[in-house]
Parts: C-alpha cells; structure tokens; sequence
C-alpha cells in the first residue's frame, strides 16, 4: 500500500472521464518499436499461451526481428503531430470536451494508453491527485474482447491494487450496437458515397466490413468479440438498407501461427479482386481512430492486393476520428454512463460556455453562408 495524502473533510465532487484506446510506439524507429511491443506482447490477456513458452518464443524470434519491420511500416503513416492513433485520440478528448460544454457539465476529460504513453497508471494517478473521485473508464474498443476491453480494465484494477484512497470506478464494457455508433457509421460510410457515388451493388460491387481479428480459440472460450463485429456488421447494413450479399464481415491482422477468426481480409480480397469485382468500398467499423491497421493493412497493403488480383476500384472509408459524428456517439455514451454522478457547471462557468457556445454557432453559420456564396 502507497503513503497517500492525509484524506481532507469537505473537498468538492468531481468527476472525470479517462478515455483509453490500445497504444502505439513513441517513435516510428526500432528501439521505440522494441519496448512498445515487449509491453503488448507481454500481457497475457492478449497471447494466452504459457509464460515460460511465449517468453522464449517472444525474446528469441520476434523481438530480434519484428521492431524494424514494424517501424518501417509505421513510418509510413506517421504524421507531424505523431502516431495517428495518439493524434486523432487528442482530438477525440477536445471534441469530448466541446459536448459536455455545450451540455454545460463540468467533466475532465483525458486520454491514456493502455501500452505506451501516456499510460493508464499515470493518467489515473493524475487524476487522483487532482481530487477527482469518480472516474469514468471508457476503452474506446466498440466491440468487447479480452484481448483489449478487459486488458485496459486489468490495468485500473492494477493501479487500484495499492491505492487505499480509491475513487468511485466505473467502465463502459461495449458500444458494438450503441444507435449512435450505427448511426455515426452509416453516416460515414453515405457521406463518402456522396463524394464518390453509390456503389453498384446490383453489379456485384461490395461493402466490406473490417475488423481486428483475435484467434479463434478466443470464440470457442467465450468471448464476445466475433458475435459483436458479426452485430455491428448487421446494424450498419441494415441502417444502410443493405442486402446480405451487398456486404461482407471480415477479419484482419492475423498474428503468429494460430486459426483466427475467418474469413481473413487479406484473402478475401484477392479472392474479390480475382472474381473481378468493379468497385469494393472497405470500411474498419472496430477501429474508431486511424492507425496502423487501417492506414498501412488496408489502405496499401490490402489495396494492392485487391488491385494486383485483378479487381476495379478500391476506396478506404476513414474511421470515425474526430468527426461529428464521433464526437455525438463519445458524449451521448458517456453521458449515459455518468448517470448520477455530480458533473454541472457552478453559474460562472456555466454562462461562460452558453457565450463560446453561441460564438461557435456564430463562427459555423458565418462559415456556412460563406460557402453558399
Ligand atoms: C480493435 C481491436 C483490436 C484487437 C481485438 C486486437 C487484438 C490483437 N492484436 C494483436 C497484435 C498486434 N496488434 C497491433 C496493432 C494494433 N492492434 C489494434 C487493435 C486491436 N488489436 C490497433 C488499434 C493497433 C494499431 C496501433 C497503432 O499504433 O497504430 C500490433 C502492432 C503492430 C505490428 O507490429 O504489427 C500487434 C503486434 C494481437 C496478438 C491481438 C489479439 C489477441
Ligand atoms: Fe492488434
Ligand atoms: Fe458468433
């Protein structure tokens, strides 16, 4: 147990959310590489095979050569404002933070790791030595899986383990099938058609639906992850008034020598690509930020194989980032989970927000008009 301040009478009630998303190296180079990938491949929740058997396998064949095959691929989609997943995730946390203004609530908003930096120990201790008593935990994994959903809440409750003081702990589990997540996708997925027009479903033209994979054992034991891509895949279709032949569900990101989750992305868009299919429109509905995964495997990799194989257009629909439509589905959803727990502004802040909220609906009209003309 931790030497803790001495507990005071009377502090106020506040409340925060701490969003987490998976985590990604600090630079795309070898040594960062190295660490980021010792720690993700380390934790038990996502290689399940005995420790003694993965340390061996894991120091001697993919820590010596995995780091710079995999800086070489991140450098690829590394931006000025660094890994895309940790970027768009700062922007997500702002975007957050503009709904509960508007909302008039006081929440902190903040983001964490669950590999890499900032870590989720550090945002936690942070938070509690600002005296924010309740905590909101927010995985960002729309889709629940062992692997990831009940990884980052292993490392609450491993932060908890020596905390004597705790703050009041709730976790949002899953969003696979939340109104406002369909409806943030489908929206994505009309305004790109409106850009680049509709498929031609009719002539065999498809939407294909991405998600992480995660070996299939995973099912077998238990896990919800493969009924819940299956669910939002269904959702999305429906919402966009789709026929069962006009989309398909796959499964990407195969790591090691294990069965995963089937059919695989990459083999089935060679197989798309050699039927001679015109057009796919690809979109990754687990990621809810850019990233490797989709950036690199998709975007070029699964791209060229598509092509390569014979097959028409590709066109990547991005992910939901910070769009509008994300930010809608954040706020709604953890203003569900905060129910009960103190988050209105006093007066002062509270007028404050009403003034920046009319300016911002000032600013957006003035934009509008502007480009009507
Ligand atoms: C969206 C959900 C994810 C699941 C489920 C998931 C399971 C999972 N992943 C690996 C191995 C790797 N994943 C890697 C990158 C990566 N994975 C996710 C998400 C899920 N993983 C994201 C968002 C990312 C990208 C992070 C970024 O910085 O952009 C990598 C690292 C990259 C590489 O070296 O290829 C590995 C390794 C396993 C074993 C697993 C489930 C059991
Ligand atoms: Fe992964
Ligand atoms: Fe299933």
């Amino acid at each position: 147990m931790r030497t803790e301040a001495p507990f005071r009478h009377g502090t106020p009630q506040k409340t925060a959310v701490l969003l987490v998303n998976l985590g990604t190296p600090d630079a795309p180079d070898t040594p960062s590489l190295r660490r980021y990938l010792r720690e993700f491949l380390s934790d038990p929740r996502v290689v399940e095979i005995p420790r003694l058997v993965w340390w061996m396998i894991l120091n001697l064949f993919i820590l010596p050569f995995r780091p710079k095959k995999s800086a070489a691929k991140y450098a690829t989609v590394w931006t000025e404002a660094g890994s895309p997943l940790l970027a768009i995730g700062h922007q997500q946390v702002a975007r957050v933070c503009e709904g509960f203004k508007d909302r008039r609530w006081e929440v902190k908003v903040e983001l964490a790791m669950r590999y890499g930096n900032p870590s989720v120990a550090s945002k936690m201790d942070e938070l509690r030595a600002a005296g924010y008593d309740r905590v909101l935990v927010f995985p960002l994994y729309p889709q629940y899986a062992a692997a990831t959903t009940a990884s980052v809440m292993d490392a609450v409750f491993q932060w908890a383990a020596p905390v004597r003081n705790l703050p009041e702990l709730r976790f949002v589990k899953h969003y696979h099938d939340h109104p406002a997540y369909i409806h943030a996708l489908a929206d994505s997925v009309l305004t790109h058609w409106r850009a680049k027009g509709r498929p031609n479903f009719d002539g065999g033209d498809v939407l294909l639906m991405s998600f992480h994979g995660v070996p299939e054992f995973a099912l077998l034991k238990g896990d919800p992850y493969h009924c819940e891509c299956h669910k939002t895949g269904r959702l999305l279709a429906e919402a966009l008034g789709l026929e069962k032949s006009n989309y398909r569900v796959t499964f990407q990101s195969r790591f090691g020598k294990a069965k995963w989750l089937e059919p695989y992305t990459d083999a089935t868009l060679k197989a798309l690509g050699q039927a001679g299919t015109k057009r796919i429109d690809v979109i990754c509905p687990g990621f809810l930020a850019d990233c490797l995964e989709t950036l690199e495997e998709i975007n070029q990799e699964g791209r060229e194989d598509f092509l390569h194989a014979g097959g028409g257009e590709f066109h990547y629909i991005a992910c939901l980032n910070d769009s509008d439509g994300a930010a809608a589905m954040l706020t709604e959803i953890v203003a569900q989970h905060l129910q009960g727990w103190p988050v209105d502004m006093g007066y002062e802040d509270a007028m404050a927000a009403e003034l920046a909220a009319s300016r911002r609906l000032a600013l957006a009209m003035g934009a509008r008009d502007g480009q009507s003309t």
